[in-house]
């Protein structure tokens, strides 16, 4: 990310070069025959400029998914198989999965950062704020003289929309807000061009949360770098992604421009989501949420994982997986349904 780049929405998001691809990624936890699968296959293309939504309820791997691609996942977590290619803005596309430990500490908070899901408790309290931004920057750029990094932590302060008068401050003398905010500057400290926001809001109240939302989107417009952002929350992705990606059962079962997936969801799963939030705009839903639970990995159902819960399912949804595949002329449509895969005319 640099300050000085062409801004973001000089070409369409839609048609930005990839800066992220990531290809049929799957993820199992544990080994042998304990092992269970939570993320199977998964494609998915993070362009540049974008934010990119990821949706889907509790224990669809999302997380997963974001731990996967930074190379953070612990044991008994384990990538299986596919790739994940990060596209610098110059110079060849690096396989992520390849780089060695030396590299990965290069390429995570200079190239990519990750808020994670709470991250607000996450500052260390007998720091201040000033010390713990200063710190960030002095590991990875020592270069810096202290005055430099003074500096940067006064500007990543403003940036976030908190006075500067509060670089002396500990984490306790701020608001869960403020202290969010201050995650998403040391996120920001070295220009990645990539930011993942791990559920990153859902301690704050929704006001907050939109708030802050609307920082970061401008900060993207500002800054240049893309961000992935995930929430259970579909309505919050609504309002503030290009494209949305819908997870179900380790699966991208929908994956469409965010108005579009507002408009027109395909995948009955999407659609129940949409049913399951109040939307912030636009005409009100009924709000019927989905029946059942979240699939239990140990346990899948055969077919389509969702076929248990979704009222439109049909003879060849308990049986075999529909693939993600394009939609109609939609070419940045994909869907993962029997409804709307035209192979099921061909099936027996
Ligand atoms: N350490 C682990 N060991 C075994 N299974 C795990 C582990 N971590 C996650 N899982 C399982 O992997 C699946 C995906 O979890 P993940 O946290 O990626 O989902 P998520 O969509 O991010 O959910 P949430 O919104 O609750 O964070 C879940 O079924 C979860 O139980």
């Amino acid at each position: 990310m640099s300050t000085s780049a062409t801004p973001a929405v000089a070409t369409p998001v839609t048609t930005a070069p990839p800066v992220l691809e990531i290809g049929s990624l799957s993820v199992d936890y544990g080994v042998g025959e304990g092992a269970v699968r939570a993320l199977h296959d998964v494609d998915l293309t993070l362009r540049r400029g974008e934010v990119l939504g990821l949706a889907g309820e509790s224990g669809s791997g999302k997380s997963t998914l974001a731990y996967a691609v930074t190379r953070l996942l612990s044991p008994p977590g384990v990538i299986t198989g596919g790739d994940v290619r990060y596209h610098p803005r110059e110079g060849e596309p690096v396989d992520v999965l390849a780089m060695t430990p030396r590299e990965l500490r290069a390429f995570r908070w200079q190239e990519i950062s990750i808020v994670f899901q709470g991250a607000m408790n996450s500052l260390n309290p007998v720091h201040t704020v000033r010390t713990q931004l200063t710190d960030v920057i002095a590991a990875h750029r020592p270069q810096t003289s202290r005055a430099e990094r003074v500096e940067r932590a006064r500007e990543l302060l403003s940036l976030v929309g908190i006075s500067v008068d509060r670089l002396g401050a500990y984490p306790h003398q701020l608001s869960g807000g403020m202290r969010q905010r201050v995650m998403i500057a040391m996120a920001l400290a070295l220009e990645p061009e990539i930011v993942i926001m791990d559920e990153p809001t859902t301690a704050l109240d929704v006001v907050m949360q939109r708030q802050i939302l609307r920082q970061l989107v401008r900060l993207r417009e500002e800054l240049d770098f893309s961000v992935v952002f995930i929430t259970h929350d579909i309505s919050l992705l609504i309002e503030f992604s290009d494209r949305i990606a819908i997870m179900y059962g380790g699966r991208i079962v929908e994956q469409a421009g965010a108005s579009e997936i507002y408009r027109d969801p395909r995948h009955p799963y999407s659609d129940g989501l949409l049913h399951s939030f109040p939307a912030l705009r636009g005409p009100r839903r009924e709000l019927t949420g989905i029946p059942g639970s979240p699939p239990d990995l140990r346990a899948m159902p055969p077919g389509c994982a969702f076929h248990p819960r979704c009222p439109k399912a049909f003879d060849p949804c308990d049986r075999q997986v529909p693939r993600l595949a394009p939609v109609g002329a939609d070419t940045d449509r994909s869907v993962a349904c029997w409804l709307t895969d035209d192979r099921r005319s061909g099936e027996a």
